[in-house]
């Protein structure tokens, strides 16, 4: 069986600067997995190429089985690509629920006024409510996004992203900015998704609930591939570790998880 996403090859070059290097992977239907590495290592033009937003200067990426290079971004989420991003930008003016409303509406057309028209019709509240239960803010649906704090927004994103119904959901750095306690309670429900059969690539410096949560990891560093595989194995690789204490990245809060894991500072 095809992997889910094939990640061939891929070179991505802005100008003199190689950001990805010649890196390979795969991810299997039903997976979790990490993709880590320190500061500027390359994992957001990953998955920027990954979705299009950024072309591939060599190499290619599939996704079960059909190269998807020449596609648009939009095309590639028509074949269930969805992407939750670091910042979070909800409509701040609309609810919660129909920001959700909104973005499963968004599956239909490419036009964000012909999916507002979408919105609070019957079918679309309906899997925003549910997907509201399913990332734990069915309690925030009428209110506002202005006015939440970091911890539901994030959640929020992870609720639109859902609404777009992905066979693969790529996550970038859902836990950053949040508390230890908040970061491992998003961590849960992140795993719980994965678990109702929805294949995440995660990107995550919280290395801790990384290493709780993620089945296999890639490690990439100044672009390249470094490691892949089990998660305790990769972390107590000596290139992973020094290519982390290398860095500035490993700091108290990176390190602290570690304990649990096996890499110390
Ligand atoms: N659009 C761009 N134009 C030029 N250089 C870029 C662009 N996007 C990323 N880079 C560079 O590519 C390299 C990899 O950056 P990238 O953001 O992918 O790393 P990262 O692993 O996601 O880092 P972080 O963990 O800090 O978010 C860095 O040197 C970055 O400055």
């Amino acid at each position: 069986m095809n992997p889910l996403l094939k990640v061939d090859g891929v070179t991505v070059r802005f100008g003199g600067l190689t950001a990805i290097d010649n890196v390979s992977f795969e991810v299997h239907q039903g997976e979790l997995l990490g993709l880590i590495g320190p500061n500027g290592a390359g994992k957001t033009t990953m998955l920027r190429s990954i979705t299009g937003v950024v072309r591939v200067t060599e190499g290619k990426v599939e996704l079960a089985g059909e190269d998807i290079n020449a596609l648009p971004t939009h095309k590639r989420i028509q074949k269930g690509l969805s992407l939750s991003q670091q910042l979070v930008r909800p409509f701040r003016e609309i609810s919660v629920l129909d920001n959700v409303a909104l973005a499963a509406g968004a599956q239909y057309t490419r036009s964000p006024l012909k999916a507002l028209m979408h919105v609070s019709q019957d079918k679309e509240e309906t899997i925003g409510r549910e997907l509201l239960q399913r990332v734990g803010i069915e309690a925030y649906a009428d209110q506002k996004p202005g006015i939440q704090p970091l911890g539901i927004l994030k959640r929020l994103e992870v609720a639109r992203a859902l609404a777009l119904n992905p066979k693969l959901l790529l996550l970038d750095e859902p836990l950053a900015g949040l508390n230890s306690k908040e970061a491992h309670a998003l961590a849960s429900t992140i795993a719980d998704i994965n678990r109702q059969g929805v294949t995440i690539v995660l990107i995550e410096h919280n290395l801790g609930e990384v290493m709780r949560i993620c089945q296999r990891l890639v490690v990439l560093d100044n672009g390249r591939k470094i490691a892949s595989g089990d998660p305790r194995a990769v972390m107590n690789d000596p290139v992973v570790r020094s290519a982390y204490l290398g860095g500035d990245t490993l700091s108290a809060q990176h390190a602290e998880p570690t304990a649990a894991g096996g890499i110390h500072a």
